[in-house]
């Protein structure tokens, strides 16, 4: 049997209902949450994100500024714009996009974010709740493919889980939330790719959590019949379509839920990316009282 597939609006509007109406209760109390997304030079990516983040955002409520600043951008203009976003009590919710220009080093840039503003989940003290089983503002992606799991009503308890690509937005975050559910987890990357052993692992999962950007690493045949297979891939071809890391339609033959790209995992995101503003702003409330 076919699989089903495993949407991501559904589950974005339900996020985004809950978070309306909590930006509704935050502003009766005098707080009102907003985003600053920080773009450095021009990406289409980033672009496609930004946009969504401005549509979610108007969805929920939330104030959103995109600020753009130049390419020729220097590491030390960034460190002092991010002080100044941390400073500033208007600004509720800072996400710093990817990527950055090469003369930029990433992780100085977001560790420097305050971790109660952080709503990518990208400092050490945000990483390191996630790692003690005490999450609370968690990569966003990360979280959109967790909850996809979790809405299929799937117990976790020993399953085996096997999350490919070892990102520190994705990869790493993921197999962690899935690890504290008590999935035996296996995380594979390049190396494991290199000595040809993505196909037995992979073989192996009854939860599939495919992160690389590589378009159809992941064959249709290899994929555990019942398998849950969240696809975190876009891979954009000349012809103007995107692919997932995953051979969906192939993968679908012997899946039991399967995320499409796009309309999948990405949907998702964008939708914890306004939760987690919220809960943001909520977090800067508790820290003043
Ligand atoms: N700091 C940072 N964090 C990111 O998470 C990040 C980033 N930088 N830079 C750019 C990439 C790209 N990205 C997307 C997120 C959602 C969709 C998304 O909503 N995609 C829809 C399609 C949307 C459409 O086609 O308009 C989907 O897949 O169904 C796409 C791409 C996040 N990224």
């Amino acid at each position: 049997m076919p699989a089903e597939l495993l949407k991501g609006k559904p589950l974005a509007d339900k996020i985004k209902a809950e978070v309306a109406k909590e930006v509704e209760e935050l502003k009766a109390k005098g707080v009102a949450p907003s985003l600053v997304a920080v773009q450095v030079g021009e990406n289409e990516a980033s672009r496609v994100y930004t946009n969504a983040q401005r549509k979610n955002a108007e969805q929920c409520g939330i104030k959103y500024e995109l600020q753009e600043l130049p390419a020729d951008t220097t590491q030390e203009q960034l460190l002092k714009h991010i002080a100044g976003l941390n400073a500033d009590p208007n600004v509720t919710g800072i996400i710093l996009q990817m990527p950055l220009p090469q003369h930029i080093d990433a992780k100085v840039c977001q560790w420097s974010i305050a971790y109660e503003k952080d709503v990518e989940g990208v400092t050490p003290t945000n990483m390191g709740l996630v790692t003690f089983g005490k999450p609370r503002l968690v990569p966003c992606t990360a979280m959109g493919a967790f909850e996809l799991i979790k809405s299929t009503g799937v117990d976790l308890y020993g399953k085996e889980v096997v999350v490919v690509g070892h990102s520190d937005i994705v990869g790493k975050p993921a197999a962690l939330l899935l690890l504290n559910s008590f999935g035996t987890t296996t995380i594979c990357h390049i190396a494991t790719g290199q000595r040809g052993m993505t196909e037995s692992h992979v073989r192996r999962a009854e939860i599939l959590v495919v992160a690389v950007g590589v378009p159809h690493l992941i064959k249709g045949e290899w994929i555990k019949e019942g398998a849950i297979v969240i696809d975190i891939g876009i891979n954009p071809t000349k012809d103007g379509k995107i692919l997932g890391d995953v051979e969906t339609e192939a993968a679908a033959e012997r899946a039991a839920w399967i995320t499409p790209v796009p309309g999948g995992a990405g949907t998702a995101t964008t939708a914890i990316l306004m939760r987690n503003t919220v809960e943001a702003a909520k977090w800067q409330m508790e820290k003043r009282s």
